[in-house]
Formats: structure tokens, C-alpha cells, sequence
């Protein structure tokens, strides 16, 4: 089994490593692991943010653990150049459609939260984000109008293809968990939206134990804060879910604690945590490695047929938080490294 290893900027490097050293504790025979240049270090080394070689070794690999992209030497750069086009393009080349972002409160951090222990305790909640289509994927430029005036646009869009494969990855999820979906749109002002709803409403009809509840995402960001605990599964489209899954991870106490998995339906997935490669605390061992490594417990978990050593995993990292293992960005003093000592020491 081949896993790809893209660690990319900022923080990358440091929470790819510490995921890394969990994995070989457990001594997993077959697995191997071949490292690429992926987002602004790639730019920088060979002039493009996902070189032919990297695109290679992810179409080769069985799964790719990755870090983050993003450099704010790169803003400036034009768009097909910078960083953040390296995980756009991954996303879409390899097809990985179906976004899955868990947010469960781990008990030991109640907290830990922004919001009252009361409230944050219940919360154990899937966003399922699609991933392929949407606002990020539409035609986009900047133009002058008539008036000289410069002007940007960019076309959001879903075809039915779109929203019907998604909406099964989310009805046969909330299948499995506590048959609950809640799908989240805008359907009162936009037209993609009420395709979104249409379909899901459609889609509905294979699933007669799951209920499906429709929510627009103002409402639902509120919700979110308001009353997390009512959310068993979330289905979106990728610009409301990007939100809505940032905003998720701080309800369970850390940005640095959420974990991703994108997937192509047929087993092949991209692993990565929610968060970016935080370049205000790069370098100096304050990212928390615990989005990371239980992105690497979802790999094992859904590309590599590994559902014990998931488990494994996951239970460790409660144990490490338990045990006290909490960064800057959870009110504690460990480093990076340290809490990756943690996790190793629990499994
Ligand atoms: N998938 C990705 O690679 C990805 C995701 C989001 C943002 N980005 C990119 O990352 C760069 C920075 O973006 P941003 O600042 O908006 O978002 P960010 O997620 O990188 O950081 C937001 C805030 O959260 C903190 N933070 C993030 N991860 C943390 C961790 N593991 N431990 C402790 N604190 C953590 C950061 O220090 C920062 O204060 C940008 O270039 C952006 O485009 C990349
Ligand atoms: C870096 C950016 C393109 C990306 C997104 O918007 O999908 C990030 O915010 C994420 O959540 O993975
Ligand atoms: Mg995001």
C-alpha cells in the first residue's frame, strides 16, 4: 500500500511528521510512504504549486496524507500559480468529490470550547462538503465594464450529476449514524440551491429511514453555535461547507483538532486537516499535529482497510488529551512534537 506524503507549507512539514511517527508506532507491514513538493514550496523549487510528478504520485498512491498549502510570499502570484490551486486541482483531477468533516467533542476538552460546556459536549456531527463543483470551480476573471470599472465574477453551479452523488454519499453516511440529514443550502435566493434542494428531496426517496431536514446556511451558522448538538450528518456545497467546517472546529475547541477526508467513492482519498498552513505560527512548534494524525486514522480507516487501527489511533489521541496533552491553541504549553510524544505514548 502506497501512501503519498505531501507535507506542503507553514505548518505542514511539522504536523505531517508527528502524524507520520503515530503511523510507524503502529508498524503497519506493507505500507510505504513516497514524499513530493506540493503548494508554495513546489512553486518555489520547480516554478508550479503541483508539479507533473506530484500529480503522478498521487494517481499512483492507494491514499495521500497532506499538510497545507498556503505562503503569503505567493499572493501576489497570478491564481493559476499559487499555492492553494495545489489542493484545488488534487480535489478535482483525482475526483475526489465527497468531502467528509467529522467534529465530535472529545469529553476531555468540554472546556475548551468558545462555547458552554453544556452545549459543546452534545456535539457529534458530520459535514459532508461536496467538493468538485460550486463557486470554486465555475468561470472566473476579472473584466472592465462599460463604465471602466474593474469587475470580478465567478459563475457558481451545480449540475444534478453533481448534487445526486453527493446526496448518496450523505444519505447512506446518515445511514449509518443516526439517520438524520440535514441538507444545507440557500435555496431562497439562489438558483444552484434549488437545484440542490430539488435533488435532494429526489434523493430522499431510496432512503425512507433517514430524515431529511433542509436548512439555509445563515440560519445554519447560527444553529451551529446556538444548538450543535441537533446535527447528526450536514450535506453542502464546497463554499458553504468550507465555512461551516472552520466554524465547526472551534465549537469542539480547536481549529487544530478537525480532521478531513476527500474522497472518490472508489476508495482512493485524500487526508488532510480542516485547517491551513498557519503562517503566523510557522516554524515555531505551537501547531497542534491532532487534525493531522486523526486524518491519518481516517486514511487507515477508508483507504486502507485498517478500521482497527483507526480506532487505535483515535482512542490514543483521547488518552493523550485526557492525559493533559493540549497546545497553545487549546490554553496549554505542549509543543508540536510533544504532543505527537503523546499520542505515540497512548497507542
Ligand atoms: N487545505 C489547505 O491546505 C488550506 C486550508 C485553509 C487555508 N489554507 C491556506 O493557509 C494559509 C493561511 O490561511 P488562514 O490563516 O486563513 O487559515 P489557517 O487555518 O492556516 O489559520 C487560521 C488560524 O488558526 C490557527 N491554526 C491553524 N491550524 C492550527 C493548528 N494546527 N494548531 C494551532 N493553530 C492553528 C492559525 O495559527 C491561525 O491563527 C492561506 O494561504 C490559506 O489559503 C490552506
Ligand atoms: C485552501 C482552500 C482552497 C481550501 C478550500 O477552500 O477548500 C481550504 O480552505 C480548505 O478548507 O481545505
Ligand atoms: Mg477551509
Amino acid at each position: 500500500m502506497l501512501v503519498a506524503l505531501l507535507p506542503g507549507d507553514g505548518i505542514g512539514p511539522e504536523i505531517i511528521t508527528q502524524a507520520r511517527r503515530v503511523l510507524d508506532a503502529l508498524a503497519i507491514e506493507g505500507l510505504v510512504y513516497e514524499e513530493a513538493l506540493v503548494g508554495g514550496v513546489a512553486y518555489k523549487a520547480v516554478g508550479h504549486p503541483l508539479p507533473p510528478a506530484t500529480l503522478d504520485l498521487a494517481r499512483r498512491a492507494d491514499a495521500i496524507l497532506f499538510g497545507a498549502v498556503g505562503d503569503p510570499d505567493c499572493d501576489a502570484l497570478e491564481r493559476h500559480l499559487r499555492p492553494e490551486q495545489a489542493i484545488l486541482g488534487l480535489r478535482k483531477e483525482l475526483g475526489l468529490f465527497a468531502n467528509l468533516r467529522p467534529a465530535k467533542m472529545f469529553a476531555e476538552l468540554a472546556d475548551a470550547s468558545t462555547l458552554r460546556p453544556e452545549v459543546a459536549s452534545a456535539i457529534d456531527l458530520m459535514i459532508i462538503r461536496e467538493l468538485n463543483g460550486d463557486v470554486y470551480f465555475g468561470e472566473k476573471a476579472m473584466r472592465t465594464t462599460a463604465d471602466g470599472q474593474r469587475e470580478g465574477y465567478d459563475i457558481m453551479s451545480y449540475n444534478e450529476g453533481e448534487v445526486r452523488r453527493i446526496a448518496h454519499v450523505a444519505f447512506r453516511t446518515a445511514q449509518a449514524r443516526r439517520g438524520r440529514l440535514c441538507s444545507v443550502d440557500k435555496a431562497n435566493v439562489l438558483e444552484t440551491s434549488q437545484l440542490w434542494r430539488d435533488v435532494m428531496i429526489e434523493t430522499a426517496a431510496d432512503y425512507p429511514d433517514v430524515v431529511l431536514s433542509h436548512m439555509y446556511v445563515d440560519n445554519a451558522a447560527m444553529q451551529l453555535v446556538r444548538n450543535p448538538g441537533q446535527f447528526d450528518v450536514i450535506v453542502t456545497g464546497n463554499l458553504f461547507g468550507d465555512i461551516l467546517s472552520d466554524q465547526a472546529s472551534m465549537c469542539v475547541g480547536s481549529i487544530g483538532l478537525l480532521a478531513s477526508a476527500a474522497l472518490d467513492g472508489a476508495g482512493k482519498g485524500l487526508y488532510e486537516p480542516i485547517h491551513g498552513s498557519a503562517p503566523d505560527i510557522a516554524g515555531q512548534g505551537k501547531a497542534n499535529p491532532l487534525a493531522t494524525v486523526l486524518s491519518a486514522a481516517m486514511m487507515l480507516r477508508y483507504s486502507l482497510g485498517l478500521p482497527d487501527q483507526a480506532d487505535r489511533i483515535e482512542a490514543a489521541v483521547a488518552r493523550a488529551l485526557a492525559g493533559g496533552a493540549r497546545g497553545a491553541d487549546l490554553g496549554g504549553t505542549m509543543s508540536t512534537a510533544q504532543i505527537g510524544d503523546a499520542v505515540v505514548a497512548a497507542l
